[in-house]
């Protein structure tokens, strides 16, 4: 189930809130300036489907979001079970840091955890399959892929150049709870 677990930035051993209602969830970003929709992902995807097929799937969704968010380009990643570089890989994203771009993911399979760094707070989303997250640029952020992880993503950029990450010099990713 989708989760949203609020901690204040002081203090990584208490929760302040934890929700699995997706209303929740959305009410509670929405205050912090950040989207989740829940969007139906109907049948199931196979990891050897190919990635046009699966924007194909979600052309609409995927038409609204881009127009709204001027979106130019859109593309898919996706990590399978037993992968041997998901260590390295993982770490590519478990570290605080920013984009000049808002992050808009959606997850058509699996799972991962935003935690998102806004004023004293961290809101830690754990998107799974159906969710968008929508984060606005230059939000401090990390992600975490879990220690196996599986997930296929839609990936929405507005610039030509894709995932570009500023680094916030800070080790607070490494006092928060993290998946499995
Ligand atoms: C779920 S897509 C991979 C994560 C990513 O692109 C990012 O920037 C995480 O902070
Ligand atoms: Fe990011
Ligand atoms: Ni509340």
């Amino acid at each position: 189930m989708s989760q949203l677990t609020v901690f204040n930035d002081q203090a990584p051993n208490s929760a302040l809130l934890k929700s699995t209602d997706a209303n929740k969830i959305k009410q509670h970003l929405a205050q912090v300036g950040v989207n989740f929709e829940q969007w139906q992902t109907g049948q199931a995807i196979t990891s050897s489907m190919a990635h046009t097929d699966i924007l194909s799937r979600y052309q609409e969704d995927i038409a609204r979001v881009q127009a709204d968010g001027g979106y130019q380009t859109v593309d898919v990643i996706a990590l399978e079970r037993g992968n041997p570089d998901a260590a390295q890989l993982r770490e590519k994203f478990l570290f605080e840091h920013t984009h000049n771009e808002d992050e808009v993911r959606f997850f058509v399979k699996g799972q991962g955890l935003f935690c998102l760094h806004i004023d004293d707070k961290i809101y830690q989303v754990l998107c799974q399959q159906g969710d968008l997250i929508s984060v606005p640029a230059n939000t401090a952020h990390w992600f975490d892929m879990g220690s196996d992880p599986e997930f296929t993503a839609i990936r929405f950029f507005n610039n030509e150049a894709g995932w570009v990450a500023q680094s916030t010099n800070s080790d607070i990713a490494t006092q928060f709870p993290l998946l499995d």
